[in-house]
């Protein structure tokens, strides 16, 4: 039984700007380092009692909006607020709500020279809702030996202690920044699959940021995806997940059903093309499709997160490439 309910949380125009500031080199001369944009404007919710996905690639912005989440530091402009729902405030050097969320990084917040036991003793006496004997359930299905040190641990194994404090904490808001780096795929699963069956006994709201959004994709109930510091989309994760449409059939037939929409991704195996679209097709056209011998299908998270990311370095080259896909057959037509 948690203590408190889940927290939900808000970002209201939020922006984040780091100065400019100097830096030592290598030769150990000083250089001025450039100002830059972290968040520029987002307004997001995480909603309570749910698994939200936040997705960006790397520099998007992430772990500055987890950092703000859990009042690590304050934003330029803008409100990010924290708390049950209807009672959300500022968590600013506000402990009573701070002491509810759990921000748990790539090898975690740990003792690094002592044993691991005594990480787990400090949580016990500063987590309310610490469930000892799952944490020790939890090191034993990751194989993580109690009497190291963190500091002498692997790091995927740190990992594993990181997010075994993440899930024995229980905390009402529940972040988890990209903590299955160096997790071989087993124990990152085994991690997923603990997550599912906890939190469907322990209802609580979590965040978790990550780029392997094919593999994380079916824990989410909510889904940011942020890029450059801006929101993309923030979305329930069953509105996003239809939004990816496959077309697979004869090539012509799949080419008129293309035509006029957004196309993310093609592949051609002999006369047969594959391509995903952007948005949903019409009972309607499906029907149309279907005697056509076009078989219309939902594309995961992934196909979405690639298109909407993409650089327009990276757009051009896609379309550069596809032209020159394109090319051939046309010659071969004529
Ligand atoms: N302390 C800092 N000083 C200056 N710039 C910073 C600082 N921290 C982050 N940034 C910049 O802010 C932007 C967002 O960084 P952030 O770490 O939030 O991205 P991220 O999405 O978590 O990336 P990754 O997936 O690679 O961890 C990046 O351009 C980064 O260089």
């Amino acid at each position: 039984m948690n203590l408190l309910p889940p927290f939900a949380a808000q970002f209201d125009d939020v922006e984040v700007t780091f100065p400019r500031s100097w830096a030592m080199n290598a030769a150990g001369t000083a250089h001025r380092v450039p100002g830059s944009t972290a968040l520029d404007g987002i307004t997001c919710e995480f909603p309570a009692g749910q698994i939200t996905g936040l997705l960006g690639r790397n520099g998007a912005g992430k772990s500055t909006m987890l950092g703000l989440l859990a009042a690590f530091r304050r934003p330029t402009r803008g409100a990010v607020l924290v708390g049950p729902d209807g009672e959300l405030r500022d968590p600013w050097e506000d402990s009573g709500l701070t002491s509810a969320v759990l921000l748990v990084q790539e090898g975690g917040d740990v003792l690094n020279d002592e044993k691991v036991t005594a990480t787990l003793s400090y949580y016990a006496d500063l987590r309310p809702e610490w469930d000892a004997d799952y944490a020790a359930e939890l090191l034993d299905l990751f194989e993580v030996p109690l009497w190291r040190k963190p500091s002498a641990l692997s790091r995927g194994k740190r990992s594993a202690l990181a997010a075994t404090i993440g899930l024995a904490a229980r905390a009402p808001l529940t972040i988890f920044d990209e903590v299955y780096l160096g997790m071989d795929a087993p124990t990152r699963f085994a991690f997923y699959d603990a997550l599912l069956a906890d939190y469907a006994e322990h209802p609580r709201t979590v965040v978790l940021s990550s780029h392997l959004v094919e593999e994380t994709e079916r824990l989410f109930e909510h889904v940011v995806l942020v890029d450059r510091g801006r929101v993309v989309l923030a979305e329930p994760a069953d509105e996003v997940r239809t939004r990816a449409t496959s077309l697979t059939g004869p090539t012509t037939a799949v080419e008129r059903l293309a035509a006029g929409r957004d196309v993310l991704h093609r592949q051609e195996l002999g006369p047969t093309t594959r391509v995903t679209v952007d948005g949903m097709v019409s009972e309607r056209d499906a029907r149309a499709a279907a005697a056509e011998g076009v078989t219309v299908g939902h594309e995961g998270l992934e196909s979405l997160f690639v298109h909407l990311t993409r650089t327009s370095r990276e757009a051009t080259g896609a379309r550069r490439a596809e032209a020159e896909r394109a090319q051939p057959r046309k010659e071969g037509s004529r």
